[in-house]
């Protein structure tokens, strides 16, 4: 974010902007079919030990952090220890997140969410030997989700902020369902499970120039719009408040 102060409204805004980067992310990921290969574990090293999918997070969190992406608050390393440091002149970026809560990372439970549950909801069986763009693709998706997700703390700093008075009784009482309950708008999450499959149905449209005969490219979608909603209510939204209330309980610390 620039200059300008957090409000509820900009962190919106940038929560409703994060969702066309989940969404053009899981359509790239659909167009390579599941490539299991990408996630075995060999049975011995080959170049490098463990899973194709470790190596390459591995590598260009290594290159991306030396690039000084993790200097920015918003974002979180997926394998955080050993990482090098950045090698580019620091930006002042502005210190809006309690220190306490900043070093929240919840990666761990997004990896098992990504590879154990979404990815054989929404990726067809098969392989077709791309096993370092799936990777890629794989990727760009966790980044995405994980932004998303981590910017729960910015959600909350801001919630606090503008009501400190109604949740310092919850945060001293370390009161998680009382804090759940203040940080939750209901109305806002089915507003946005409609907005993120209207979405998911625009942009995995098939575009044609035809204007008069579209009914063979009706009803088909790069990925399914249903699926996105119930994506963001099962596992996006629940993450992104426990991250909340996560940060909540140390906002006096
Ligand atoms: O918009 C908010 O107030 C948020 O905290 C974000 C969010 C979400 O993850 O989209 C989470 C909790 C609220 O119940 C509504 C929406």
């Amino acid at each position: 974010m620039g200059e300008k102060e957090m409000t509820l409204d900009t962190v919106r805004d940038s929560l409703i902007r994060q969702e066309d980067t989940i969404i053009f992310s899981l359509i790239e990921r659909a167009k390579f079919p599941m490539n299991s290969p990408t996630y075995q574990e060999p049975k011995s090293c080959v170049g490098f030990c463990g899973s194709l999918i470790r190596f390459f997070v591995n590598e260009t969190e290594s290159l991306q952090a030396k690039a000084g992406r993790y200097q920015n608050p918003e974002e979180n390393a997926f394998f955080p220890d050993h990482l090098p440091p950045s090698l580019v002149p620091p930006y002042a970026f502005p210190p809006v997140l309690h220190r306490a809560g900043a070093s929240i990372n919840v990666n761990n439970k997004i990896w098992d969410i990504y590879f154990k549950q979404l990815l054989p909801l929404f990726i067809i069986s098969g392989d077709d030997g791309n096993y370092a763009s799936t990777a890629s693709s794989d990727l760009n998706c966790l980044q995405a989700i994980s932004r998303r997700i981590h910017y729960g703390k910015f959600v909350a700093e801001v919630k606090y902020k503008d009501a400190p008075h109604d949740y310092e009784p919850a945060i001293r009482a370390k009161d998680r369902d009382a804090l759940m309950k203040l940080l939750t708008f209901k109305a806002v999450e089915e507003t946005v499970k409609k907005r993120v499959e209207k979405k998911a149905m625009i942009f995995g449209e098939e575009v044609t120039t035809n204007t008069t005969c579209t009914e063979s490219n009706e009803g088909k979608h790069k990925i399914d719009p249903p699926l996105v909603s119930r994506l963001y209510d099962e596992w996006i939204m629940p993450l992104t408040k426990f991250v909340q209330v996560e940060y909540l309980l140390r906002r006096l610390d």
